[in-house]
């Protein structure tokens, strides 16, 4: 049982509090757990994970490498299936959610297809999904328009320097307008500057689809910067030690860096990884 029944996260006994909202759960997850089978033994990935993700949240998943971030995501996203434990996404199995198109996924590259123009691989969901082609121009232009690269639909990814081969990636993304984006470290390999602008962009793009947003990073001011809560994990086993719920507004501009609210969080959050030893 949870302590707040439609908390919008909350990992049972970490964070029972929550006090949010009375959202709709769009993630939840109960007593999960993933064991990989190796040549040298049984890696536990993920250990007893219980979390709630509320609908239009941006959750974050923080931790050092090896916590487990990305395999929480796989499992929402029907890439990976849990050895224990359950999971629904909108009311239905990770497998349902995929095939209703209910998510897109960012990877950390852009992995867009080099043959392919940015409106041609803005079009392979689209493509997949069986639309007309006046739908799919129309979403395309849409959302080229709304990650700026409007006028790029003729040009191929290696005409793009990676902040906007990364954009073209959301663009791709948005197209089948999904609720659920779930993006695994999309700026990681961005330098600071491109990484604060997407960043700004994000949020920009966030507020005005109400999407619910999950994100995997390994920085703090990134996890401060965009998120409604962020989930604090730790290795061996990958595991969820604390869930943060922001205080700070859901828009924010860079100049909220400055300012002590959050200095204040992102101490909260660093205090809560040297805590869990989750920094070695
Ligand atoms: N397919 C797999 N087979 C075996 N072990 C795996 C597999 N995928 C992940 N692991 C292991 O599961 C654990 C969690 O990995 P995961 O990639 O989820 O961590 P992460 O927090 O995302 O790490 P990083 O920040 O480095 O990307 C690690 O010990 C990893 O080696």
């Amino acid at each position: 049982m949870y302590a707040v029944e439609n908390s919008t996260v909350a990992e049972e006994s970490v964070s029972p509090q929550s006090p949010s909202s009375n959202k709709r759960v769009m993630i939840d997850v109960k007593d999960l757990s993933l064991v990989f089978q190796t040549n040298d033994g049984p890696v536990n990935a993920l250990s007893d994970i219980n979390l709630k993700i509320g609908e239009g949240d941006f959750v974050s998943f923080i931790g050092p490498s090896g916590c487990g971030k990305t395999t929480l995501l796989r499992v929402i996203a029907d890439l990976e299936k849990q050895t224990a434990g359950s999971i629904s996404v909108n009311g239905t199995t990770p497998e349902d959610a995929r095939l209703n198109r209910l998510y897109g996924y960012v990877f950390q590259a852009a992995a867009l297809l080099p043959w392919r123009t940015i409106k041609k691989n803005c079009a392979v969901p689209l493509e997949i999904s069986g639309h007309s082609q006046a739908h799919q121009n129309k979403q395309i232009d849409k959302y080229l328009r709304m990650v700026g690269l409007q006028d790029f639909h003729e040009k191929y990814p290696w005409q793009l320097s990676g902040g906007m081969q990364q954009r073209a990636s959301i663009a791709r993304a948005l197209c089948i307008e999904p609720d659920l984006l779930l993006m695994d470290e999309p700026f990681g390999a961005l330098d600071e500057i491109t990484r604060d602008h997407m960043n700004v962009e994000l949020l920009k793009i966030w507020d005005e689809t109400k999407k619910t947003v999950v994100f995997v990073t390994h920085s703090i001011s990134e996890a401060v910067m965009l998120s409604t809560h962020i989930v604090v994990m730790s290795p061996r086993p990958g595991r969820i030690t604390k869930v943060i719920e922001s205080p700070l507004p859901r828009m924010k501009d860079l100049a909220l860096r400055d300012t002590e609210a959050f200095h204040a969080l992102a101490a909260e959050i660093r205090a809560a990884l040297a805590e869990e030893h989750a920094i070695d």
